[in-house]
């Protein structure tokens, strides 16, 4: 099975569309005001709109009020949502979406007891634990956190590019990887050759 792409953090039409005629599976909108890459409902609206068929749309949130969550379901087709705080399980599971749990991976984070917890999630998003910021670090973590065999399909993420994308699929093995500052020239303004760059490293990576 060939690995999923997603790239989250858009905040350009132009930019999401180019990633997905570059052949991106989603585009990842982070709903989060203290991010750089921060989109407002109709921004969000603009960037989905432009985008062609079967490209997922996932809706990022970090701790929200339920209230803000809602709104975001109700203007906007969202395929998934990505927790990227410390909601629990009940919190993930009560808009009848589906729905990706983030893991800020440290020494002793335990994969089977989350993807137990998170039992109904379509993934866990492994991501670089950072004391001070919740995501989009650039940051890689310890790769060998990761046990080899995965409860839930896990999507990779934490300062990925086209340098390490090979590497991430050939030693992780995920079902997806997720990928932000690697494929940026500015917070939240993505770099096209950057981004063709990831899609063709994931290619080869799948094929080697
Ligand atoms: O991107 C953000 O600014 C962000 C802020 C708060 C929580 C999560 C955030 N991003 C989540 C993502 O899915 C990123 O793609 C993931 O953290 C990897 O980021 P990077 O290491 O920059 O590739």
């Amino acid at each position: 099975m060939r690995t999923r792409v997603k790239i989250c953090g858009f905040t350009r039409v132009e930019d999401a569309v180019h990633a997905a005629h570059a052949g991106v599976d989603a585009i990842g909108l982070v709903f989060y005001p203290p991010s750089p890459r921060h989109v407002a409902i109709h921004q969000a609206l603009q960037i989905v709109r432009a985008l062609p068929a079967f490209v997922s749309v996932v809706a990022l949130f970090v701790d929200a009020p339920e209230t803000s969550i809602r709104e975001v379901l109700r203007q906007l087709p969202i395929d998934c949502l990505q927790f990227h705080g410390n909601e629990s399980a009940e919190a993930c599971r009560m808009y009848n979406t589906r729905y990706i749990k983030a893991v800020s991976m440290q020494a002793d984070t335990d994969i089977s007891a989350l993807a137990t917890h998170y039992h109904d999630a379509t993934g866990l998003l492994l991501d670089t634990y950072h004391p001070a910021a919740k995501g989009g670090t650039g940051h890689q973590f310890d790769w060998s956190l990761i046990p080899k065999q995965h409860p839930l399909p896990i999507i990779l993420a934490g300062g990925l590019d086209s340098t390490n994308a090979r590497l991430a699929i050939q030693t992780v093995k995920p079902y997806a990887l997720d990928a932000s500052s690697g494929v940026e020239s500015a917070k939240g303004i993505k770099d096209p050759l950057k981004v063709s760059a990831f899609l063709q490293a994931i290619n080869y990576g799948d094929k080697s």
